[in-house]
């Protein structure tokens, strides 16, 4: 008989299951589980307020959860009666005012939470001054350095214990827009190589989707949706998790037998009850414009459905793409459609739009 190999199956470097935490009878985190693998950026992306903060202060040790549970590689290191202290979680930690200490030397920042001999200790401050490209302000100040080499340096402090897990709190975020880019893709590639699990907090979108490799959007102290970048913006759970990513169209209708009627044709409304009310949620980007002409529009397609007629209210140059706001005939209700380039028509114009029928999302209307 041949004996069956079971595959090795990875703990997760960092999982929390079940985190409660209430400020003044409020649960500002409400029930959170989360797991990061090594190697994994995980971030947790939600709007000002929702928890995401003290949801990393406790995975840090620096706040106590009112219940839940967080392992590390597969043990726990804090429950309600146990608790790790946060010095020995083998945690980084890298805060938007997590500054440089002003009194140390650039290398003896990095060095600061290091054991070992000197020279160990100078080996892997070099090393990890090397890899963001700063060693030759090793004995230096960190007042000669700018916003973004500071930043850069706290990550290789935060690095340079080799911790199993990085926390990030809006790491980037004092810095100005061109410089971050860079810094955030030379942060990834080192956290990659290090196979530290990052879970990195952030407000913003287009940072979360630059770096990571799973988002967990949170929202009123829950995670509200978890997955892959792409599955995250194309499968959104509800208008809410559209519009967090980019503008949105709204067109409301009823449901009967199962289809929306609208001003666009007819939509699948499944698992609607008739008489139910639906939203059907749509990317500027996503909105289709089609000229004028002698007074009718396109003919319909099972791809684009039903045309309908509106007047160019504005139209703006944004640098890669336009933006043309559609004052819609059967309503007086405005939409906006984005169009790559430059397309400025007059205000006034007569102008028709299609909706792609495979990139708009269909909603039972939410209770405000
Ligand atoms: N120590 C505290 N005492 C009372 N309320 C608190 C405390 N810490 C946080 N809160 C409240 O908990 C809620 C969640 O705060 P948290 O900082 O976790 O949110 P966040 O999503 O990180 O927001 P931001 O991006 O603005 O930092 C907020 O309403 C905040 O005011």
């Amino acid at each position: 008989m041949s004996a069956t190999t079971i595959p090795p199956v990875t703990a997760p470097r960092l999982e929390i299951r079940n985190m409660v935490r209430a400020f003044g009878g409020t649960r500002v985190v409400d029930d959170v589980s989360l797991k990061v693998m090594p190697g994994q950026v995980t971030c947790l992306l939600g709007p000002s307020g929702c928890g995401k903060s003290t949801t990393l202060r406790m995975i840090a040790g620096v706040e106590m959860q009112d219940s839940g549970e967080i392992y590390v590689d597969g043990q726990l290191i804090c429950d309600t009666v146990f608790r790790i202290p946060p010095e020995r979680r083998h945690i980084g930690l890298m805060f938007q005012d997590f500054a440089l200490f002003p009194h140390l030397t650039v290398g003896d920042n990095v060095a600061f939470g290091l054991s070992g001999s000197k020279a160990e200790k100078r080996a892997r401050v070099e090393e990890l001054l090397d890899k963001v490209g700063l060693r030759r302000f090793i004995d230096g100040y960190p007042y000669l350095l700018s916003g973004g080499e500071q930043q850069r340096v706290a990550l290789a402090r935060a690095l340079a214990p080799r911790p199993k897990i990085m926390l990030m709190d809006e790491p980037f975020s004092g810095l100005d827009n061109r410089l971050r880019d860079d810094i955030r893709d030379q942060t990834l590639e080192l956290l990659k190589a290090e196979d530290a699990a990052v879970l990195l907090v952030t407000h913003e979108p287009e940072e979360a989707m630059r770096m990571a490799d799973e988002i967990a959007l949170m929202r009123r102290g829950k995670i509200v949706q978890q997955g892959a970048p792409y599955n995250i913006y194309n499968a959104p759970k509800d208008r809410q998790a559209v519009a967090f990513f980019s503008d949105i169209n709204v067109i409301c209708g009823k449901v009967q037998g199962a289809l929306c009627e609208t001003p666009f044709g007819q939509f699948l409304a499944p698992g609607v009850a008739d008489g139910g009310e639906v939203d059907i949620v749509i990317r500027p980007q996503h909105l289709k414009i089609e000229f004028d002409r002698n007074g009718k529009g396109p003919e319909p397609t099972p791809q684009n459905g039903v045309a309908a007629r509106g007047e160019v209210v504005r139209a703006r140059f944004m640098g890669s793409e336009s933006l043309v706001e559609i004052r819609m005939d059967y309503d007086g209700s405005v939409l906006k459609a984005t169009v790559p380039n430059v397309f400025l028509p007059q205000v006034g114009r007569p102008l028709w739009l299609m909706f792609r029928r495979d990139r708009c999302f269909v909603f039972p209307r939410e209770s405000a």
